[in-house]
């Protein structure tokens, strides 16, 4: 079992949703620090003050950080190294769902996929122990929407989170994983109560109204046990291990996706 306790902890993303109640997660649990990378300035020193005066001075610090730009993405990595002198965990985060014109699905791709890619990346670079580091865990948020097959649906955005998930699972392998050292797991989550499920808007707005209704028409788990989900998988998670926390309840679901995967390739020679 994976400790929380001194860990340093970069939540991306983190200043509001399912994000700001895992950075409080990490702290409630004894981390040492956590960095909050986000662009909404005004949630995320408002949720750094809060966190401080309940937690004590220290425990958060907000940076304020677009993660699709790589030169703010590593220099926010850059300062929490030279404030803390290593990284323990990243929580890869920050998405978005708005696909309602061709320049937002450009932002939602480096958002979602690109800047998810730069930050795993980093993160093995400074974590891995075949090199200077000394091992660390990466958390990437994929969703069911890389389960299922959604339609009418954000097409674009359930692709994203098909990208994390393919990318992590293969990043994460136990092959891959003995030489870095680096856990990689994927956690997706079922329908969430946060800022961006009505958010979920399609470039073809003939379809709206149908994706509207039957959203509306879902159960939604609260943001903090979304959160509450992610800390026992980073508790209990093997590298290149997939968790599903729908309805607040966490299910390991590598075998799923594994088997998923036999059959998928099941005619293609080695
Ligand atoms: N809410 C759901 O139903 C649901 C379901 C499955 C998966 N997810 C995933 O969970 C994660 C968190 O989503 P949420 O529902 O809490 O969303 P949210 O919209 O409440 O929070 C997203 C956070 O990301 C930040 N962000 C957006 N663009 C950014 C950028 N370029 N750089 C830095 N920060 C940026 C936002 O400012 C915000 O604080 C996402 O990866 C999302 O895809 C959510
Ligand atoms: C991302 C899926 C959008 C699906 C909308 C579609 O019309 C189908 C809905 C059918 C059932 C809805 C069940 C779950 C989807 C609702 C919200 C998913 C949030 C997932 C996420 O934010 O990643």
């Amino acid at each position: 079992m994976s400790e929380v306790n001194d860990k340093i902890v970069i939540v991306t993303g983190g200043a509001n949703g399912i994000g700001a109640f895992s950075v409080e997660v990490f702290i409630e649990n004894q981390a040492k620090h956590v960095a909050i990378l986000d662009i909404d300035t005004i949630s995320g020193f408002k949720l750094e003050k809060h966190l401080n005066t309940t937690y004590g001075d220290g425990k958060v610090k907000f940076y304020k950080c677009d993660v699709s730009i790589d030169d703010q993405l590593f220099g926010a990595f850059n300062k929490v190294l030279d404030s803390h002198g290593y990284i323990d965990v990243v929580v890869n985060n920050a998405a978005v769902s708005l696909e309602n014109s061709l320049e937002g699905i450009r932002r939602l791709v480096d958002i979602n996929v690109t800047a998810l890619v730069m930050s795993t990346l980093k993160a093995i670079e400074i974590m891995r122990v075949d090199k200077t580091g000394k091992g660390g865990t990466i958390i990437n948020i994929s969703s069911i929407a890389a389960l299922k097959q959604f339609c009418p649906s954000v097409f674009v955005y359930c692709g994203t989170k098909s990208a994390v998930l393919q990318f992590s699972n293969c990043i994460g392998k136990q092959e891959y994983f003995s030489k870095t050292g680096v856990r990689v797991i994927t956690v997706c989550y079922g329908p969430t109560d946060t800022d961006l499920v009505p958010l979920m808007i399609n470039i073809d707005d003939s379809i709206n109204p149908e994706i509207r209704s039957n959203i509306d028409a879902q159960k939604l788990q609260t943001a903090e046990s979304a959160a509450r989900g992610l800390l026992e998988a980073y508790k209990n998670g093997a590298s290149g291990s997939t968790w599903l926390v729908f309805d607040s309840k966490v299910t390991e679901i590598t075998s799923n996706i594994d088997r998923a995967y036999d059959i998928m390739s099941e005619n293609f020679t080695k």
